[in-house]
């Protein structure tokens, strides 16, 4: 049988709040682990990678970190079985996808759905804040410091029309040309509420599935409101609604061609009603435990509490 391998990714670095480095640990502590095995869904830890101690710069310590990520999921990938990276900022991505893809840069495109509200695709010198959290997706594309573009090989990890966004409702002028420039697909806020997520949602799947073989989604936390996800560092008002973000997460179930989840942004220390771990583990159960109640009824029934 198939086992969910949980990596956390202790990244901080990325974000002007470094205190999100905490997040996996705590998760960990507070028993996931049990929490989702309990719901019916195989999961293990696996590792969690963390950045050197004695890093000189935010950069050395991504790119030190992405590096050790890359080769867990590079190898977790080639085991068959799907994993799932809690982080830590969202510069986890760059190890996180770099592994995914490795075996198959060359030979074979793999898909990302990327739902946030930010496009995280700022080059160092576009950047407002400097801080690398907005501009993992930038170097996946191929764009940005050298030392993080090139962390699973030469070339880009992902080709752009590989690449789909969801929820973006807060950017800078240049991140969106880069996207644009590309021929990224971006769903932005508006066009969800227009349409409803679920339209927006199977469009951006189907899109990613007729043109690789397979595909990972990043999750960012801000991409949900943060009245249901407080525990962000980059909150933006108006965003998802777990109650029509999980039934679709639950569609992806049983997809063999989905290689793997990435949950970012997590920091414990804005949690403050524990509302956030519990939606992390939600959302995790939508994707890898098909059949427990459905999670109306779970929360009605008042268990969707593991234990802080
Ligand atoms: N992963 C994130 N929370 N990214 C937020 C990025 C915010 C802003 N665009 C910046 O570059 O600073
Ligand atoms: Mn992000």
């Amino acid at each position: 049988m198939k086992i969910v391998r949980i990596i956390g990714a202790a990244s901080g670095w990325g974000a002007p709040d470094r205190r999100c480095e905490a997040g996996p640990e705590v998760l960990r502590r507070r028993g996931l682990v049990a929490h989702l095995r309990r719901q019916g869904m195989p999961v293990a830890w696996e590792i969690t990678v963390r950045p050197p101690e004695n890093s000189v710069s935010a950069v050395a310590a991504v790119q030190a970190l992405s590096l050790e990520l890359s080769q867990v999921t590079d190898n977790v990938v080639a085991s068959g079985d799907p994993f799932v990276v809690l982080g830590g900022d969202h510069t986890c991505a760059i190890g996180t996808w770099s592994g995914v893809v490795s075996r198959w840069r060359i030979a074979e495109p793999v898909g990302l759905i990327w739902i946030d509200a930010h496009m995280d695709a700022h080059l160092p010198e576009t950047s407002p804040s400097g801080a690398l959290h907005g501009m993992p997706l930038a170097c996946l594309l191929g764009w940005g410091d050298p030392r993080l573009t090139a962390i699973g090989g030469p070339g880009p990890t992902f080709l752009p029309e590989n690449v789909v966004l969801i929820g973006v409702r807060s950017f800078e002028p240049e991140e969106h040309q880069l996207l644009q420039r590309l021929g990224v697909k971006v769903f932005f806020m508006d066009e969800v509420r227009r349409r409803g997520l679920s339209e927006v949602f199977y469009e951006a799947l189907e899109w990613v599935r007729d043109r690789t073989i397979a595909f990972g989604v990043s999750l960012d936390l801000d991409a949900i409101d943060p009245k249901e996800a407080p525990a962000v560092g980059s909150p933006v008002p108006g965003g998802l609604a777990q109650e029509e973000l999980l039934p679709l997460l639950r569609q992806l179930h049983g997809d063999f061609r989905l290689m793997g989840l990435e949950i970012a942004e997590y920091n414990p220390a804005l949690d403050e009603r524990q509302l956030t771990v519990r939606l992390i583990g939600e959302l995790l159960l939508s994707v890898f435990a098909p059949s427990r109640l459905p999670y109306e009824s779970y929360h009605r029934a008042g268990k969707a509490v593991f234990s802080v």
